[in-house]
């Protein structure tokens, strides 16, 4: 029998109709939601992310402004432009496009977006209060695996989940927000030796290690939950995850698919933030 399909597609969808009923309040209100996307360089990938993410606040009536600079743009220049965005009145939201060229810094840029509008939660305050458990804008992508579950029906409490990936914005903090749910998690990355004896004993497996159709037959327990965060390009340059799909399709009870799986829930959750932020400044409007 076939696993079980984890639609990100249609779970996002849902999301992203109670956010534009958030925007639509909002704006009886007079305040439009506004998200400033930095996109530095000539990325033809980011180039198409970015355009989905302006699409997808149009869709829903929010603001969204780009701000497009060359490859050759300095530290300096990049980082004038957040302090720019940081002080407007319209924008409530500010993401910088990941990856950056080489001659910048990432950390050192998003260290300067104000928090209150860092709505990829990748500012070292916001992972921080992640980390407590304080409240705090949560990276989209691993705040979309927790909707997705949620909306799925899959209990978290008391299953392992084990991580194959080990990055800033999607491992680290998916193995933190499980265990904020009572998970037991383990971290596994490319240098975890005997990579199967860990990920078989997974409840909840959720691979992110940006290498296609990785994750094979012999790495998953019949029933796992298999979350696939890979992005790739497989020999027929056709869009596939870190997951050998076909071969875990039937063992794992769930499975998202690629595309159509988390990706689409890393927009929906940046719209989630943004109105939040919105919503936030409002209400501090309405204190003082
Ligand atoms: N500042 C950020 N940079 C990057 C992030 C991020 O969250 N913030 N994540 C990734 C890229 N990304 C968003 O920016 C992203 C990737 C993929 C998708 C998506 O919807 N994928 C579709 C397939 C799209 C296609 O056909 O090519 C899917 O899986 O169905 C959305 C967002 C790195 N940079």
């Amino acid at each position: 029998m076939s696993s079980a399909i984890i639609n990100g597609k249609e779970i996002g969808q849902e999301i992203r109709n109670s956010v534009a009923e958030r925007v639509a309040r909002l704006k009886e209100q007079g305040l439009t939601p506004g998200l400033a996307v930095v996109l530095v360089g000539d990325n033809q990938a980011s180039a198409t992310y970015v355009r989905n993410k302006q699409k997808s606040c149009e869709a829903i009536g929010m603001y969204s402004e780009l701000i497009k600079l060359a490859e050759e743009t300095t530290q300096e220049e990049l980082l004038a432009q957040i302090e720019l965005l940081n002080n407007r009145e319209d924008i409530h939201g500010i993401l910088v496009q990941l990856p950056l060229p080489k001659h910048i810094d990432e950390d050192t840029v998003i260290a300067t977006i104000d928090v209150e509008k860092d709505v990829d939660g990748f500012s070292p305050v916001s992972v921080g209060k992640m980390m407590l458990g304080q409240e705090t804008f949560l990276p989209c992508t691993p705040f979309g695996v927790m909707k997705l579950l949620e909306y799925s029906g899959i209990d978290i409490s008391g299953k392992h989940a084990v991580i194959v990936g080990r990055s800033h914005i999607v491992g680290k903090p998916m193995g933190q927000l499980l265990l904020q749910k009572d998970a037991t998690v383990t971290y596994t990355h490319s240098r975890t030796p005997d990579l199967p004896s860990f990920t078989k004993q997974a409840d909840l497996l959720i691979v992110a290690i940006g290498r296609a159709k990785f994750i094979t037959k012999e790495h998953v327990k019949e029933g796992a939950v298999v979350i696939d965060v890979g992005m790739n390009r497989d020999e027929n340059n056709k869009l596939c995850g870190d997951v050998n799909y076909s071969e875990v399709d039937g063992i794992a009870s769930h499975i998202t698919p690629v595309p159509g799986g988390v990706g689409p829930m890393t927009i929906t959750m940046l719209l989630f933030n943004t109105v939040q932020a919105a919503e936030n400044k409002l209400a501090s409007k309405v204190k003082q």
